[in-house]
């Protein structure tokens, strides 16, 4: 049994240590206006600028620490909560976390992959396979909803890898390029869960005035992932081929028209939700805008 909490008027915030989502969450939280002072042993970021203080730790701690209210929130990979959520299933122990917010980057599947040039006729013919993973909760969940008993072979890396050493016939592991399991003459076949960086926290309301700091973290938070995102498209336009080049604009805000001093020419701006490909640029060109300028969004006060 956990002892509770100690009562805390500071907002802790547990970010992986290393690791692939270590630098983006702190850039992030930097981008909030979150300054700190490392402890020496650089375990602890001292919150500066407002009472918000970081722990550095291994990404599949974090669930764990929120969950014993040692941290109050996280920045982690939907996988690593989803299989500790099913872990405190299996033990009969309630859900305590939830995604407070999608962060939209360090996106990953978790797939089930197969050995190259063997046929995928579905999930009935996993049964009785070996099944090497790092999420045996995850995957356990996806084989009883489809009705399959396979063997899961636990290992904490270097999954792809087994099937060639003989410890499993099949894989289930977090792919992004698929650049891993190909050099290991895999295949995905199926995607169990989609991932990306999520900020985690407690299923409830924090308390000490924890919770007054943390809605106003995620308030900065949401503004600074709508800024991320966010790109103001300009271009110029004769009047005549206005009402080609307006149906072609990316999907934002009311886009700005107007009307250019001494010439039958307009100025269009509109603010878009994620980046403009270069085909919309082109398309947008072969529709008779010209000067098309795709800038990025420093910062937004509406
Ligand atoms: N290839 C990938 N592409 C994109 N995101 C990934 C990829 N692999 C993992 N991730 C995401 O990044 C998270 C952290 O991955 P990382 O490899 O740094 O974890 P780790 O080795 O378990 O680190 P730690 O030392 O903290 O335990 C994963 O839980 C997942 O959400
Ligand atoms: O589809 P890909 O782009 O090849 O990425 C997939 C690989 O990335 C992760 O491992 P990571 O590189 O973090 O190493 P790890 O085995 O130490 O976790 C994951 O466990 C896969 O092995
Ligand atoms: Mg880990």
């Amino acid at each position: 049994m956990t002892p509770p909490a100690q009562p805390r008027d500071r907002l802790r915030v547990a970010v992986q240590k290393s690791g692939r989502l270590g630098d983006p969450a702190r850039e992030l939280l930097a981008s909030c206006g979150l300054t700190w002072r490392e402890s020496r042993d650089r375990l602890f970021l001292y919150g500066e600028s407002l009472p918000i203080d970081i722990l550095l730790v291994r990404d599949d701690d974090i669930p764990g620490l929120i969950a014993d209210g040692v941290c109050d929130l996280g920045v982690v990979g939907r996988n690593v909560l989803v299989e500790h959520h099913l872990e405190r299933g299996a033990a009969g122990r309630p859900a305590s976390l939830r995604e407070w917010r999608q962060l939209g980057w360090g996106a990953c599947r978790l797939d089930v992959a197969i050995p190259e040039g063997d046929e995928w006729t579905g999930p009935a013919q996993l049964a009785g396979l070996r099944i090497a993973t790092s999420y045996p909760q995850t995957l356990g969940r996806w084989l009883r909803e489809n009705g399959v008993e396979a063997h899961p072979v636990v290992l904490n890396g270097s999954v792809e890898i087994a099937p060639r050493l003989g410890q499993a016939d099949v894989v289930c592991d977090l792919v992004s390029t698929g650049g891993t399991l190909r050099a290991n003459g895999l295949v995905p076949v199926t995607t169990i869960l989609e991932s990306e960086a999520v900020i985690a926290g407690p299923d409830h309301h924090l308390e000490d005035g924890r919770q007054e700091i943390a809605d106003l973290l995620l308030r900065r938070l949401d503004g600074a992932v709508q800024l991320r995102e966010s790109r103001l498209l300009m271009l110029r336009a004769g009047r005549g081929s206005l009402d080609g080049v307006l149906p072609l604009l990316p999907a934002g805000h009311e886009p700005t028209v107007l009307q250019v001093d001494g010439l039958e020419e307009v100025s269009v701006q509109i603010l878009v939700h994620g980046p403009v490909s270069w085909s919309r640029l082109e398309d947008l060109k072969r529709a008779g805008a010209h000067n098309l300028m795709v800038l990025p969004v420093e910062g937004m006060l509406a």
